[in-house]
């Protein structure tokens, strides 16, 4: 299966979720039929498929699409990917950077469809654990390379706006295949990382 683009919102799925947006904006004591209400369950029924249209994607595909035979055998890192989820808790944001890094054996990648798997798992009712994990399987698995490191540090909105309140804490997540088993390797990894280098 080739993997699917986002360019068309499901006028079936539009129409169910606009029903259900309708009646939060009701239950919550609003007026649905005001002008700037108007058009909202329907625009927040697009933003959520367009949030969640993971769900269609395949991340290994994406990866297949661009893998090359290349005899380099040292670290690739991809720092400072961008990622914006969902927690499945709360369905509130949760954003921050995925660092990923990892060693060929034989095959490379196309760079740029690293950060495409990490939207592919990102763009899902996630915790980030989880999409850590998924992240990390799908280059170990598609790729076999020596050896996969991500991490991901992320901001949590339902801890900020709303619960505990606490607006500066971090949460750092991290994966470990092969070769950053080894702690020298993972070293360079996260010193690399850290650095201000690029
Ligand atoms: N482990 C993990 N927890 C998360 C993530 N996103 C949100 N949570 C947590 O999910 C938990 C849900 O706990 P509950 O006690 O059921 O929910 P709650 O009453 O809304 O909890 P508070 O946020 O503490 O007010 C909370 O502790 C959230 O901080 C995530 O990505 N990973
Ligand atoms: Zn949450």
């Amino acid at each position: 299966m080739m993997y699917k683009k986002f360019e068309e919102y499901n006028i079936q799925v539009t129409e169910a979720v606009q029903l259900n947006y309708s009646g939060i904006i009701s239950e919550i004591g609003e007026d649905v039929t005001r002008d700037g209400l108007l058009k909202t369950p329907e625009r927040a029924a697009k933003a959520m498929q367009f949030l969640t249209q993971g769900y269609d994607m395949d991340a290994a595909e994406i990866l297949k699409g661009a893998m090359f035979s290349e005899e380099y055998n040292n670290m690739v890192i991809v720092k400072d990917i961008e990622l914006y989820s969902l927690c499945e808790h709360h369905m509130l944001p949760f954003f921050g950077k995925a660092h990923i890094a990892y060693i060929p054996n034989g095959k490379i990648v196309g760079l740029s469809k690293i950060p495409r798997i990490v939207d592919v798992f990102a763009r899902r009712l996630q915790v980030q654990e989880r999409l850590t994990d998924q992240v990390l399987k799908c280059i170990d698995e598609t790729l076999n390379p020596q050896g996969v490191a991500v991490v991901i540090e992320a901001s949590h909105m339902c801890m900020m706006m709303r619960g505990v309140q606490k607006q500066n804490s971090v949460t750092t997540t991290s994966g470990f295949t092969g070769a950053f088993k080894n702690q020298e390797t993972r070293n360079e990894f996260l010193k690399l990382i850290t650095s201000d280098l690029t």
